[in-house]
């Protein structure tokens, strides 16, 4: 479970907090697709819970544990996939899960590692060449395999579809679907609309380090969520 208490971020020499007040909760095996402008908020978010920066007051939680509090605690149960996989372009695929899974403190069988870069659907001929020559949404499926082998409770994507072609932004999805339904709580930044609407169990659209509005899963369509969005901003942009 991720969950945010009153999440407040200001930076130094800010007018306005980046965050104000956030509250959310990512129960396990939900996705919560974080939708606003920039500058809304998203990144600082995700940040704040990965403790890449402190809060200036409230709590980001992962699976209870304060992040501020205990950070290696509450990084062991946290997986993370940024808009960049950072691999070794030297090493294999497998070889770069060999790694990533031992400095985590976890253990598995060459093996097992196959199978889970095979469950995270890289092809398997892939799997033992050099990283140098993936495609981003090959790197993706690499990070959704050291999450899977670190066993990671809970996971934080930062726009994980940007620049993937139609077909592997959907394979994508499949493959968060398929950890939510084995119990990962899912936080996910995205400013794909359709995405969020595909994966998304809970919507929120952030404004201003907030979270303007929270749609259920069933709330809205795709059209509606954009309307909603776009309302939203209108008289912002006008
Ligand atoms: N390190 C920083 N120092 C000062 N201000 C920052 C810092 N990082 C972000 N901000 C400010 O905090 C606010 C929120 O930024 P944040 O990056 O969280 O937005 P975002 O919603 O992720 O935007 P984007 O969609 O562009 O990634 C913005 O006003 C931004 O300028």
């Amino acid at each position: 479970m991720l969950e945010a208490r009153n999440l407040t971020k200001r930076y130094d020499g800010a007018n306005a907090p980046a965050l104000d007040r956030l509250n959310l909760t990512v129960p396990d095996g939900e996705v919560f697709c974080l939708l606003g402008p920039n500058g809304a908020g998203k990144t600082t978010t995700v940040n704040l819970f990965l403790n890449f920066i402190q809060p200036t007051a409230g709590q980001a939680l992962v699976c209870g544990i304060d992040a501020a509090v205990d950070p290696s605690a509450a990084r062991a149960r946290l997986a993370y996939i940024p808009e960049q996989v950072m691999l070794y372009g030297a090493l294999s695929g497998l070889e770069n899960l060999q790694y990533f899974t031992e400095i985590s403190g976890a253990e598995a069988p060459r093996e097992s590692l196959l199978s889970l870069l095979a469950a995270a659907g890289l092809p398997k001929d892939a799997a033992q060449r050099s990283v140098r020559g993936y495609s981003k949404g090959m790197r993706q499926k690499v990070g959704v395999a050291i999450a899977l082998a670190r066993r990671a409770q809970a996971l934080v994507l930062d726009e994980p579809t940007s620049g993937l072609d139609p077909l592997a932004a959907n394979e994508f999805a499949a493959l968060i679907e398929r950890l939510r339904k084995e119990g990962m709580a899912v936080l996910m930044v995205t400013h794909d609309l359709f995405l969020a609407k595909q994966c998304g169990t809970k919507i929120g659209i952030m404004a201003q380090g907030r979270l303007a509005s929270v749609f259920g899963a069933d709330d809205v369509d795709h059209l509606g969520l954009e309307r909603a969005y776009l309302d939203l901003f209108a008289s912002a942009a006008a």
